[in-house]
């Protein structure tokens, strides 16, 4: 087997790789201005954002920063809500839901209005960037408009002929110094005439000063303190032509060539941002244009380029990436493009929304135009923030994780005062909703606001990290963050009367409610399954860091012994379905958008078809009765449990589902998703999670690694059956891997890692020790 087996290796790969050589670029394109902004093309470093679309008369860029909040630090905990502890716990008790959730509602949320304003805070729009064009033939046709998003460059442009001029512009927010750019050309000689204008809808002052626009504000803080402070500055160097202003607007006449550069940022963390803005403007100008954008390119392209993805030759049209979306829809087989540029889409928008040192991409990642952002703009704790995260690691985005565990350090502090003023508790706790501000309260109803699953869910993400990283100097650095939650929940932790079993209490399964024996309804709960799956996972990774790390010894034996009587991860109701709750509540929505006691089978590995059966089981009984509707991120959400549950058919049709163009922007909770034409999801509105969960969705159906072995191909549709290749993705204990297959069969394999080792690998069916190959 060996001589022969080494020589059918080295045959099929070469096969595959010429197979698969020509591999197209990778943009989103159209033949037409952007006519909403669900059609601007978004743009970002990790900190700042641009989104053009590329109008011929009016270009107008919505401008972001990830760090603009309103609000501020607060203390919204009550710290007379432990007292109600023992009244809500006897109710819950006797079974008497409904009027434990009418004491929770009275004393054991937030104070204040919570999320419903200042000094909770919002995530807001930085402004609006408009150009504004004057043409020699006012009435001229515009012909061979193109606008494209290139993901290989992280460069967004536009081009036109207009009365015999060929008009080009290209735009992006440079990872080399910084700032934004936007070029704008005539191939003839003093052709651009146009007007700048920096406006922002509230809360700005912008002045022209010295041929240079700045835009000055303060937000609301709703405290004492005030708000954040922010500055934009706006500087344009021309080939030809002159720079004028007409108040507070610049006004370009008769150039040729003409550069833009937008220098943007706030007080975030006590930053010195006028320092900062004047000192990376300076630094953009120094440098000619053609050096700044292959600088950008570079940087972008460090982490672009490490994962390649082929899933077979398409037999589709080319197309406008929004007819692409309609053609996919009406026949998804024939495009095995699209899922390819989807996946790198969600990989590019990870690079682009969050940056080491910063913060995490929030519910917009950090495209926003609007003061008042849906939900805030906020990190919400149960799903949407963690589901943000999920690509990154075994898309080979790795160090993207961290700002997340740096958000999550800032929560501590807080969460300890919460933990003492809710529970009268140990270490730290988060509930539902969180900001730059470090909120941990319970939200400001407890028909949402008391599910405690918030800050162990983000301790699994930060675990995440370690287990593809084994990165042993990190794992130091988040234990005290992971003991401390551990600390929380084997605190609070109590004896179940019926069972015996140690419970949260009270709870809830995020945002889902249940009918009591009375016909009432109630959110309020003992234990949901969620709680007990992620306590479970939390206590078991924190006796591991503790071995690693030699420490704490005794409060990983309290952990091991409290293990042993916490519920079960998984109970079988009478419908055959996975109970969400401790009790077999009859559900008041069969279709919930979330399904969170599916926790264990995605992101935990405590339910897999090999070690679970029965729950797994359980599981498709449970999703087969929830559809394959909703928000985005939830049918992404289904899509993962699907792959984990190995049916890759099931998993490409809710793929598919989630393809399907949509316009619509209303708040929704129910039916719904789609995408835009600008390829960003829909909850309506616009919320990335869906992207970022479809695109680790289809990472998940070609490699897994959670369940102890590497598996390649463990839900690959038939629809990608025919050959594939991909290249870079990551694997738990920190391997690369490359493959490819043929008919559905792994025919070349690569298992990278730093030093030679073995692992186990399951190939076609097989589990087998592999021999990795040194980086
Ligand atoms: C941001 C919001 O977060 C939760 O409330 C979800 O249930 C909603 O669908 C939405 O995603």
């Amino acid at each position: 087997m060996k001589r022969h087996g080494y020589l059918f290796i080295i045959f099929s790969l070469s096969a595959t790789i010429s197979a698969f050589a020509q591999n197209k670029p990778l943009k989103l394109w159209y033949d037409k201005p952007g006519n909403r902004w669900e059609e601007t093309l978004p743009l970002g470093n990790g900190r700042l954002g641009m989104m053009p679309d590329g109008g011929t008369n009016e270009d107008n860029i919505t401008l972001n920063d990830i760090t603009l909040w309103s609000g501020a630090p607060q203390d919204a905990n009550n710290y007379e809500a432990y007292k109600s502890l023992p009244e809500i716990r006897r109710l819950l008790a006797e079974g008497k839901n409904d009027e434990a959730q009418a004491l929770v509602d009275k004393n054991f949320i937030c104070k204040g209005i919570g999320s419903g304003g200042v000094p909770f805070g919002c995530y807001q729009t930085l402004g609006n960037l408009q150009l504004k064009f004057n043409y020699a033939d006012a009435n001229a046709q515009v012909t061979n408009y193109k606008r494209e998003l290139s993901l290989d460059n992280a460069v967004a442009s536009a081009s036109f002929q207009r009365g015999g001029v060929t008009y080009k512009r290209e735009y992006f927010t440079s990872f080399g110094s910084d700032v934004s750019i936007i070029k704008l050309s005539a191939d003839k000689p003093g052709q651009l005439n146009f007007s700048i204008d920096l406006s922002r809808p509230e809360r700005a002052t912008t002045i022209e000063n010295k041929g240079c626009l700045e835009m000055t504000g303060q937000l609301p803080s709703g405290t004492s303190a005030g708000g954040m402070q922010y500055l934009a500055k706006v500087k344009a160097r021309l080939t030809g032509g002159s720079l004028g202003h007409d108040g507070n607007v610049l006004v370009v006449k008769n150039a040729t060539e003409v550069f833009i550069y937008l220098s943007a940022g706030t007080d975030f963390r006590g930053a010195d941002f006028k320092k900062n803005v004047d000192a990376k403007l300076a630094a953009a100008l120094k440098n000619n244009y053609a050096a700044e954008k292959a600088a950008h390119i570079t940087q972008y392209q460090k982490l672009f380029k490490r994962v390649s993805v082929d899933l077979g030759t398409s037999t589709a049209p080319d197309g406008t990436t929004d007819k692409r979306l309609l053609t996919f829809h009406q026949n998804p087989n024939a495009d095995k493009g699209l899922p390819v540029l989807f996946y790198q889409f969600g990989r590019y928008l990870s690079i682009c929304s969050t940056r080491v040192g910063l913060l995490p991409p929030n519910l917009q990642g950090l495209w926003a135009n609007q003061i008042q952002t849906p939900w805030n703009g906020d990190y919400h704790l149960d799903v949407n923030i963690q589901m943000n995260q999920w690509p990154v690691e075994v898309s080979n985005l790795s160090e993207l994780n961290l700002p997340l565990a740096q958000l999550v350090k800032g929560m501590v502090e807080p969460g300890k005062r919460t933990a003492k003023a809710y529970y009268n508790a140990d270490g730290w706790v988060a509930h539902v909703i969180t900001n730059v501000w470090g909120f941990t309260e319970p939200g400001e109803s407890a028909s949402w606001g008391v599910t405690k699953a918030g800050s162990g869910w983000l301790c699994n993400n930060l675990w995440d990290h370690y287990a593809f990283s084994e990165d042993k100097k990190y794992l130091a650095d988040i234990y005290p963050i992971l003991k401390g939650s551990a600390q929380f929940y084997s605190s609070m932790l109590v004896k179940d009367a019926k069972t015996g079993w140690l419970v949260t209490s009270p709870s809830s399964s995020p945002e889902n409610s249940f009918y009591l024996p009375n016909g009432k309804t109630a959110s309020i709960c003992v234990a949901p399954t969620i709680d007990n799956q992620i306590i479970r996972e939390l206590f078991g990774n924190v006796i591991t860091a503790s071995k690693l790390l030699g420490k704490d010894g005794d409060f990983a034996k309290t952990l091991a012994a409290k293990l042993k009587l916490l519920p079960p991860a998984g109970q079988i109701g009478k419908d055959g379905s996975l109970m969400e709750w401790l009790e077999d509540y009859k559900q008041t929505d069969l279709q919930h958008r979330h399904v969170s006691h599916l926790y264990g089978l995605y992101p935990a590995s405590l339910i897999t078809p090999e070690g679970t059966p029965e729950w797994a089981e359980a599981c498709k009984k449970t999703l087969e009765a929830r559809g394959d509707d909703g928000p985005s991120w939830s049918i992404a959400y289904k899509l993962l449990f699907w792959a984990r549950l190995h049916d890759g058919n099931r998993a490409y049709k809710l793929f598919t589902e989630i393809m399907k163009p949509t316009t619509r922007t209303d708040i929704n909770y129910g039916a719904g998703g789609g995408i835009y034409p600008n390829l960003l999801s829909a909850g309506p509105p616009f919320q990335i999670d869906g992207n970022f969960g479809t695109t680790a969705g289809i990472a998940e159906m070609l490699i897994q690694s959670h369940a102890g072995f590497i598996e390649l191909l463990p839900a690959v549709p038939d629809s990608w059956k025919a050959s594939g290749q991909v290249k870079g993705v990551k694997a738990r204990g920190n391997y690369t891997v490359n493959f490819s297959w043929l008919n559905g069969r792994v025919v070349s394999y690569k298992i990278i890692s730093s030093l030679p080792r073995k692992v186990k690998v399951k190939i076609n069916g097989q589990v087998k020790l592999v021999r990795t190959v040194k980086a």
